[in-house]
C-alpha cells in the first residue's frame, strides 16, 4: 500500500515510513492512494471471528508489502489480548435497537487503546528491525495521553513527550499520565489549551532541527495508524449486529475528527454505514460545518467532557480531500487560508456532499448531564459524558427506527466521576483492580509555558532516554 499527502507535495510512502512519519513534509496528512474495498461475500464471511483475527482481515491491505503476515497476526493477537473484556469491544443493548460499543476495556478506559496499544507494538517492531531510536510528541486533551504513554512504556527505542493543558483534563486522566515514571516518559502541562499542544507537535514536524537528526514520530491521529485501527471496530460491531445483509447507523462523540473519519472510511470500504453521526460538546466547529458550511475556529469552552474541547479538529482535511476530488493542491490553498483567516467554507455542491455523508448535533452540558440521568433511569448503565454526548446525538439525529443505532461508548465513565456525580448519579464508581491505587500513586510532570522553543528545549534536553539529545 502507497500512501499520499492531502497536501499532494511530500513524497509517497510505504507503511513503514507512514508510521514513523506522523505529519507529512508539505504540512498535510497521508492518507492512503487507494482505499481496499471489500466485497459482501468477503464481509459476511467474518461473522464469528475473535476480533484479533477481525483486525487482521480489515488491516492487512493497509500493512501489505511493509509488516510480514505471521508478524502483523501475531502483533495483534498479543495487542488485543490486553483487554478486559472476552469480546473486546463488547455491545451494550440500551434498548430495542439502540446499542453502545463498549470502547472502554482497554488498558487505559478509552477507546484510544485500540489503536495506540497496537501502535506501540507496531513501532517495537519497526525501530527494532531498524536498529533506530525515534522521539515522540504527542498532544492530548486526556485519553490519547495516557493510552500513548502505557502502548508506549515498554518499547526499548522511544522517548515519549506528552503535553496537556494545565488543569484541564480529569484528575484520573492526569494521573494514568503522570503516574508512568520510566525513565523514557515525559509529562508536560503546558499553560494552554489542547489546541496549543497540538499546533506545537505540528510546528515540532515542520521544523525538526531541535531534535539533531532523531526522527519525530506522532501518536496522535495524524498518524495514519491509528485511523487504520479505529476502522476495524465498526466492522465488528456491524457484523454483530447483521451487517453486511443489514445496515448500521453510527452516532460518533467528536472532537478531532478522527475515530468518525474511520468509520466513514469503513463505509467506503464496502461496510453498509447508513448514517454516521457526528456528536460534537459545545466546541462544535464540525457541527457548524455540517449545519451551515461554517468552518470558523472559536475561543475553547471547558465543558464536562474535557477529551472533546478542541477548538480544530486535525482529521477534518482528510475529509476535505476526498470531497475535493483528492485535490491535494485545492487542499493546501483551503489550509492555507483557514491558517490566515480561522474561516473555511467550501462550494456549494460540496458542501452538499458532506451533508449527505454525515448528520451532526452539538450537545451542552446541560443536556449531557440529563443524557447520563436518563439513561441511568431507563437502564442502570452509567454513561461517561463523551458517550452520552453520542447517545443524545443518536437519539435526536435518527433517520431509521429499524436500523440499529450504534454509539460509540468512548471512554469508562470512572475517568469523569465528577460529570457523573453532576448528572445525579449517586452510585461510586471504583476504579478497575489494575488502576485500584491510582490516588496513591507518586506524579511526575514538568509545568511548562506556552512557548514552542520552551517545550522544544525541553525535549533536546531529555530525548535521549531521559538525557541531551
Ligand atoms: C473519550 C473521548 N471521546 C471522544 C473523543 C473524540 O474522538 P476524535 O478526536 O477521534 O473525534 C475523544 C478524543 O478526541 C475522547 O477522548
Ligand atoms: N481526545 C483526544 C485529543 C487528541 O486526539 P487524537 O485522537 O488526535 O489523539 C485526547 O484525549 O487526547
Amino acid at each position: 500500500m502507497r500512501y499520499i499527502s492531502t497536501r499532494g507535495q511530500a513524497p509517497i510512502l510505504n507503511f513503514e515510513d507512514v508510521l514513523l512519519a506522523g505529519l507529512a513534509s508539505d504540512g498535510g496528512l497521508y492518507v492512503p492512494e487507494n482505499l481496499p474495498r471489500f466485497t459482501v461475500e468477503e464481509i459476511a464471511s467474518w461473522a464469528g471471528l475473535p476480533y484479533h483475527e477481525l483486525a487482521f482481515r480489515v488491516m492487512r491491505p493497509f500493512v501489505a508489502g511493509s509488516i510480514a503476515d505471521a508478524d502483523f497476526k501475531r502483533i495483534l493477537e498479543e495487542t488485543y489480548a490486553v483487554f478486559a473484556h472476552d469480546a473486546v469491544a463488547p455491545l451494550r443493548q440500551l434498548d430495542g435497537n439502540e446499542w453502545v460499543l463498549e470502547l472502554f476495556h482497554g488498558p487505559t478506559l478509552a477507546f484510544k487503546d485500540f489503536a495506540l496499544q497496537l501502535l506501540g507494538r507496531l513501532l517495537d517492531h519497526i525501530l527494532a528491525k531498524r536498529g533506530e531510536r525515534v522521539v515522540i510528541m504527542g498532544a492530548t486533551s486526556g485519553d490519547t495521553g495516557s493510552a500513548a504513554i502505557e502502548g508506549c512504556k515498554a518499547c526499548d527505542n522511544v522517548d515519549i513527550f506528552i503535553m496537556h493543558p494545565h488543569n484541564r483534563v480529569s484528575e484520573v486522566q492526569r494521573r494514568q499520565m503522570t503516574t508512568i515514571l520510566g525513565g523514557n516518559i515525559h509529562n508536560i502541562a503546558i499553560e494552554g489549551n489542547f489546541d496549543d499542544c497540538q499546533e506545537m507537535v505540528k510546528a515540532s514536524f515542520a521544523d525538526q532541527g531541535f531534535l539533531k537528526g532523531t526522527r519525530l514520530v506522532a501518536v496522535n491521529s495524524i498518524n495514519w495508524a491509528r485511523i487504520m485501527a479505529q476502522i476495524v471496530y465498526y466492522f465488528h460491531a456491524a457484523i454483530q449486529l447483521g451487517a453486511p445483509a443489514r445496515s448500521v447507523a453510527f452516532s460518533v462523540p467528536t472532537g478531532n475528527f478522527g475515530d468518525i473519519f474511520a468509520g466513514y472510511l469503513a463505509r467506503n470500504m464496502g461496510l453498509p454505514v447508513s448514517q454516521l453521526v457526528v456528536a460534537t460538546n459545545r466546541n462544535d466547529i464540525l457541527h457548524r460545518f455540517m449545519s451551515g458550511n461554517r468552518y470558523d475556529k472559536d475561543t475553547l469552552h471547558p465543558t464536562l467532557s474535557p477529551s472533546m474541547d478542541i477548538m480544530v479538529s486535525s482529521n477534518f482535511e482528510r475529509l476535505l480531500f476526498d470531497l475535493h476530488g483528492r485535490n491535494g493542491a485545492a487542499v493546501a490553498q483551503l489550509m492555507s487560508d483557514f491558517r490566515s483567516s480561522g474561516k473555511l467554507s467550501v462550494d456549494d455542491g460540496i458542501w452538499h456532499e458532506a451533508r449527505r455523508l454525515f448528520d451532526s448535533l452539538a450537545v451542552d452540558d446541560e443536556q449531557t448531564s440529563r443524557t447520563i440521568a436518563e439513561v441511568f433511569a431507563q437502564t442502570g448503565e452509567v454513561l461517561d459524558p463523551h458517550t452520552a454526548i453520542g447517545v443524545r446525538a443518536a437519539r435526536e439525529c435518527r433517520r431509521s427506527l429499524s436500523t440499529p443505532m450504534v454509539i460509540l461508548g468512548t471512554a469508562h465513565p470512572v475517568k469523569f466521576p465528577d460529570a457523573v456525580e453532576k448528572a445525579g448519579i449517586g452510585r461510586e464508581l471504583e476504579l478497575p483492580a489494575h488502576l485500584s491505587d491510582l490516588f496513591d500513586r507518586p506524579e511526575r510532570c514538568t509545568v511548562l509555558a506556552n512557548d514552542l522553543a520552551t517545550v522544544q528545549a525541553f525535549v533536546s534536553r531529555h530525548g535521549n532516554r531521559g538525557k541531551p539529545l
